[in-house]
């Protein structure tokens, strides 16, 4: 880590596109977000696995996650959240540094729903919504510094 760049794993993270930091980790915004206001966080640590995180690490991490995600619910207008950790390459894990994923669901209707995906996939207004349908490209940086300045305005 230096003062312009954050480690994730075999990226570098640019600083404008972190939005929370604290002693052990930092949080940023996502290069192909799922949906509108999927964020990471991360320790500055590069553990691979949770198995490898300290526990002052997990406290402050899950921490985090909970005042971004209450924050990012908000701001998002969203009714819920996902938070996901995929641990490991076989869990689906891409990047090999702990990460959660911060996910506000928009739609308190799917809530209570365990087939969510099916049923969003029957309901076009829905998926426009939620670009589903939109393919996951790589963001520009100035997109991304763009939505960690609006975070940062708010998430403290
Ligand atoms: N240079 C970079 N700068 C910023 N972000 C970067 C990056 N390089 C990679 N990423 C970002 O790092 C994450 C790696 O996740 P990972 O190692 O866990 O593996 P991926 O399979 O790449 O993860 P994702 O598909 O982004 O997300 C998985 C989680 O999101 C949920 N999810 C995925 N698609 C969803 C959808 N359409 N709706 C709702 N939830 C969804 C899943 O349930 C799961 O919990 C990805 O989000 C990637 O965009």
């Amino acid at each position: 880590m230096t003062n312009e760049y954050y480690d994730f794993g075999p990226y570098k993270i640019h600083h404008s596109s972190v939005f929370y930091i604290t002693d052990l980790s930092f949080a940023f915004v996502n290069l192909r977000p799922a949906m509108p206001g999927h964020v990471l966080v991360c320790p500055k640590r590069e553990a691979k696995r949770v198995a490898d995180l300290t526990a002052d690490e997990i406290t402050e991490l899950w921490i985090i996650a909970q005042k971004v995600g209450k924050q990012l619910e908000s701001y998002h207008k969203a009714s819920s959240l996902r938070f996901g950790i995929q641990d490991g390459p076989q869990a689906g894990q891409t990047v090999p540094h702990v990460h959660i994923h911060i996910i506000p669901w928009p739609n308190a209707d799917y809530a209570k729903n365990d087939d969510k995906y099916d049923e969003i996939n029957e309901n076009e207004e829905l998926k426009q919504k939620l670009a589903l349908d939109k393919e996951r490209k790589d963001r520009s940086l100035e997109e991304m510094a763009k939505e960690a300045d609006e975070y940062r305005k708010f998430v403290f």
